[in-house]
């Protein structure tokens, strides 16, 4: 937008990121200015998001929602779009600077698809974007150049590693994992597992889906995928390491031996403000990592075989192009029924397998064919899991 403040779309805004993206763009009105917020179905905290931010137009994904908003939103000289293509216009308005992705799950590809065409900033929290469609996002870049800054906690400590660094060649990116409530557990303790153990994260307050994605270790297989996407990595060169207090968000070591790491309390703000500044940093006063509370910093080796979500991840990168949206499809109805307690904890891994098994080889050589993949799993997954309830 014109002037020295940036237009910002935050997709998602009702959410644990997109809330504390408000937070710091609250902070920082001389430099941010929202323009665009949008959201699923929570019209009473998106109706009070845009009376605080005058945004020029929001995006509610429900029809209820819609209903309840529109009228008085209108009143106040802000838009109200509904739908799946309203959120893909509204993307790419002349006002919009940076479109901040914050939607969970893959319903957030379509409008980073969108984003990337209409040549916006992207600051990334939506790793599922990468995971599913990286192969033709990488693609879609050559064609629309864009910067991509990531959010993801791990992401943002890799990229400020590698800022400086040009062409210096990595022989690894590491990423530190916290192993989630049920750290050390195994497969026999893990069977009873309650949904309420399950969303009790030891280090993050996050949205339920991650939060469960993390006590699989789904997450770090999803941030693996990401990575290769975001850093041009290869696979073998990708490591996780389980670090339980999660104060060094990740690192990097170059070819001399030399690691780079980014550490910090836990606490999402600092990515996001870090993501919406970039190539500048804000000075803050979120609260600071105090060496003396944290006399001991612990690694351990993840283990595969009890957090089987981890290794399926592996396995999808050397698999087929569509391996990482199969598992992906596969995970989000399984979290899902996870969520709505119809399946128990230790069927989430199991039935993500079952599903990758069935969806041997699948390829995604263009977006539709993406889409209809995506769909076409979530369908088998969905039967799959009625066969065992
Ligand atoms: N939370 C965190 O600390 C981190 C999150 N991430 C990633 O960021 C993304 C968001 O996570 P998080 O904030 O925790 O998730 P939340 O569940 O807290 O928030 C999700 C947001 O997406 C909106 N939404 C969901 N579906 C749709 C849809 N179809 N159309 C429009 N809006 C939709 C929700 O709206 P509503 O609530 O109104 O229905 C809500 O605003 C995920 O991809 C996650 O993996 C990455 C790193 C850290
Ligand atoms: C804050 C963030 O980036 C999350 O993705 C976090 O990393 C989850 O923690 P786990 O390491 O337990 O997956
Ligand atoms: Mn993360």
């Amino acid at each position: 937008m014109e002037g020295n403040k940036k237009g910002i779309c935050i997709l998602g805004s009702t959410g644990s990121i997109g809330t504390q993206t408000l937070d710091v763009i609250r902070a920082n009105q001389d430099k941010f200015q929202v323009q665009v917020l949008v959201a699923g179905s929570n019209y009473e905290l998106l109706y009070k998001q845009a009376v605080e931010f005058e945004p020029i137009a929001v995006v509610i994904n429900s029809e209820e929602g819609y209903n309840k908003i529109h009228d008085p939103l209108f009143d106040k000289g802000i838009k109200v779009y509904q739908g799946k293509q309203a959120i893909c216009d509204v993307v790419t308005f002349p006002s919009v600077d940076v479109v901040l992705t914050a939607m969970v799950g893959a319903a957030g590809l379509d409008p980073t698809i969108a984003a990337i065409k209409s040549k916006k900033v992207i600051a990334l929290a939506n790793k599922e974007t990468l995971v599913v469609g990286g192969h033709l996002i990488a693609e879609l870049l050559k064609q629309y150049p864009t910067p991509i800054i990531p959010v993801d906690s791990e992401h943002s400590a890799i990229f400020q590693c590698l800022v400086g660094e040009g062409n210096n060649e990595l022989e690894k990116v590491i990423l530190t994992a916290s192993g989630g409530p049920f750290r050390g557990k195994t497969r026999d303790e893990l069977q009873g597992v309650t949904l309420k153990q399950a969303l009790k994260h030891p280090n993050w307050s996050m949205g339920a889906k991650i939060t469960i994605d993390s006590a699989t270790m789904m997450n770090k297989g999803l941030e693996l995928i990401e990575a290769k996407w975001l850093f041009s990595c290869p696979s073998e060169k990708l490591e996780v390491i389980v670090h339980p207090q999660s104060i060094i968000h990740s690192l990097v070591q170059f070819t001399d031996g030399s690691m780079k790491a980014q550490m910090g309390l836990p606490d999402m703000k600092l990515p996001i403000q870090y993501a919406l500044a970039y190539p500048n940093r804000i000075s803050n006063d979120f609260p600071r990592f105090n060496f003396m509370d944290y006399p001991q910093l612990n690694f351990e080796q993840p283990d595969l075989n009890t957090f089987k979500n981890l290794q399926l991840a592996y396995d999808a990168i050397e698999a087929s192009n569509g391996m990482a949206c199969v598992l992906n499809a596969a995970n989000e109805v399984t979290v899902d029924a996870f969520l709505k307690e119809k399946i128990g904890f230790l069927e989430i891994g199991d039935s993500n397998e079952e599903i990758m098994g069935q969806f041997a080889g699948a390829k995604a050589n263009n977006f539709d064919d993406l889409f209809a993949l995506d769909q076409e799993v979530r369908m088998a997954t969905s039967q799959f899991i009625k066969t065992k309830v």
